[in-house]
């Protein structure tokens, strides 16, 4: 059940218009970034965090994770100009073979819960995902035309963690290097492989922090938490 977490935290939250890396907004007194570390250096399966930042960002980093104790941060390297790029830098400094999540920073609220069963799926298939069903209807568009219905019972929202072998992560980005790919997650890499993957049904709680909304479906679940303890 031993895994190891890349976590890219190298974006420029241009969308949630905070004016700096969201990462650093803090929830509950606590920085984004924080929350989501906190998740995995207290999963006793996690073996090691890499984190892909943003050089600016290192020496307050550094000092964030000394003060909240995130021993499990093994290294900060440089992100890329792109999610994908940031992950690739990450991914070559990891030399233990054995299971990787990859975990985007800006969903804190990830269920710990939901690591096992993950990655158990991904043990026995290679590749495992979390997601959801998709509440909304979905529509293809020309412009501002619709073009297509797309059929909302095979639909699934993709989260992270995404899990997978470390030989078939690996090859994915190779692969995707050499051809010049572009993906907006993991997965969509690995299918170039033709690698089989695993839906594990997470919840509607583990959102991706983007735009200034989300703040306040973030204040909503911490309250909720509060008032489950
Ligand atoms: N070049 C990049 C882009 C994104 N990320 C990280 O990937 C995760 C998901 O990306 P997203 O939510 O899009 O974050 P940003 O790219 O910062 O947001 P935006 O597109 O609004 O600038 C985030 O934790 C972000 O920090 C990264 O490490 N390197
Ligand atoms: C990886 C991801 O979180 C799955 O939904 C999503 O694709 C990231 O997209 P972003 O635009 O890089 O935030």
């Amino acid at each position: 059940m031993a895994y190891q977490v890349i976590i890219p935290a190298a974006g420029q939250g241009k969308r949630m218009e905070a004016g700096k890396n969201k990462l650093l907004l803090e929830i509950n007194d606590l920085p984004i970034l924080i929350h989501t570390l906190n998740v995995f250096q207290n999963d006793e399966a996690c073996n090691g965090i890499f984190l892909a930042i943003n050089p600016q960002e290192e020496q307050e980093l550094r000092e964030m994770i000394e003060s909240n104790q995130l021993t499990k941060v093994i290294a900060l390297v440089p992100g890329g100009k792109e999610r994908q790029y940031s992950i690739y830098n990450a991914l070559k400094h990891i030399e233990k073979e054995g299971i990787i999540l990859v975990h985007d920073a800006a969903r804190p609220f990830i269920d710990k819960g939901l690591l096992h069963p993950l990655i158990k799926a991904a043990e026995k298939e290679g590749a495992a995902i979390l997601a959801v069903p998709v509440k909304d209807t979905i529509k293809k568009a020309s412009g501002t035309i619709v073009t297509e219905t797309v059929e909302r019972s095979s639909l699934w929202a993709v989260q992270t963690p995404q899990a997978f072998r470390f030989s078939i992560l690996i090859e994915a980005y190779n692969k995707a290097e050499e051809d010049g790919f572009l993906g907006t997650d993991d997965a969509s890499l690995v299918e170039r492989i033709d690698q089989e993957i695993v839906i594990v049904q997470g919840n509607y709680d583990n959102i991706k922090l983007t735009t200034p909304e989300d703040l306040y479906f973030a204040e909503a679940i911490i309250k909720k938490r509060k008032d489950q303890q």
